[in-house]
């Protein structure tokens, strides 16, 4: 399975369909994949918080409406990255979608841990209340968005869903790159499974982030990993060495406490 993580640089000076049009740049050149990923907020900016209403879609918007008809082009899985999506009654949520090739939406995940840190998510933004696992042809896939990645309960679930494969799509800033490296090998080691990240690349309002998307495999070994640039990061991974990992190792099994 190809993988091509799309880790875009947030530039303010950009409008939604710049950002938009450099995606599509980067989707082409990177044709081939089984599996796109792209960050969270990449079409708005992460701290923008201020033009989350302006800028917000439903899921028949122009985003996911153009992606989809890029996963079919391209024959490909999409992972959305995230938008804002506006329900019915105009509340916003941090959301992703996974397209499949054909340009179906299988599955929709709304952040559920909002962040609070130096950041207005909390005031703007609806947390989501679902866990999405969905089946593939590559195994079962779960999503979930940057600051969800420090609640081992949520990857704990999915793991319990069947999740063999899990992406994150971040905005993370500077400084703790510690703590995403650290926890993005967590999750794959704990639950024995792919781990899948994309984090933008290039700042909003000031605030950088650290790019260093990461694709580790059920172990915990780095299979690659991005610097803070923007880039694509490619990898290939193996999907039947999930089940493999988790049958020669037990842990997973081996639980005694379930959340
Ligand atoms: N976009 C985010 O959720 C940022 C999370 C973060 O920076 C952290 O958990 O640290």
């Amino acid at each position: 399975m190809k993988i091509a993580t799309i880790q875009l640089a947030n530039d303010d000076k950009e409008t939604k369909s710049n950002r938009i049009s450099r995606v599509e740049g980067l989707l082409e050149k990177a044709s081939g994949a089984d599996l796109f990923l792209l960050p969270e907020m990449w079409n708005v900016g992460y701290f923008s918080f201020d033009n989350y209403m302006s800028e917000s879609e439903t899921l028949e918007g122009e985003t996911i409406s153009w992606l989809a008809s890029k996963a079919k082009e391209l024959q490909a899985y999409i992972f959305s990255g995230s938008i804002v999506e506006r329900n019915q009654d105009n509340k916003l949520y941090n959301a992703s979608v996974l397209l499949d090739p054909e340009g179906n939406i299988i599955g929709h995940y709304r952040k559920i841990h909002l962040f609070g840190f130096g950041s207005a998510e909390r005031a703007v933004l609806s947390p989501g209340q679902n866990i999405t696992v969905v089946n593939t042809r590559f195994g079962k896939i779960g999503l979930s968005i940057c600051y969800d990645l420090r609640f081992p309960e949520l990857y704990r679930k999915m793991a319990d869903q069947g999740a063999e494969i899990i992406l994150n799509c971040a905005a993370w800033p500077y400084p703790r790159v510690e703590h995403w490296v650290l926890l993005n090998k967590a999750r794959a080691i704990e639950n024995q499974c792919y781990f899948l990240s994309c984090c933008c690349a290039g700042a909003s309002r000031g605030k950088p982030f650290i790019g260093r998307s990461q694709i580790i495999d059920p172990w915990g070994t780095v299979v690659a990993s991005a610097s803070e640039r923007e880039t694509i990061l490619n990898a290939e991974i193996q999907p039947e060495a999930v089940a493999a990992a988790r049958k020669e190792f037990t842990a997973l099994k081996d639980r005694v406490l379930k959340v």
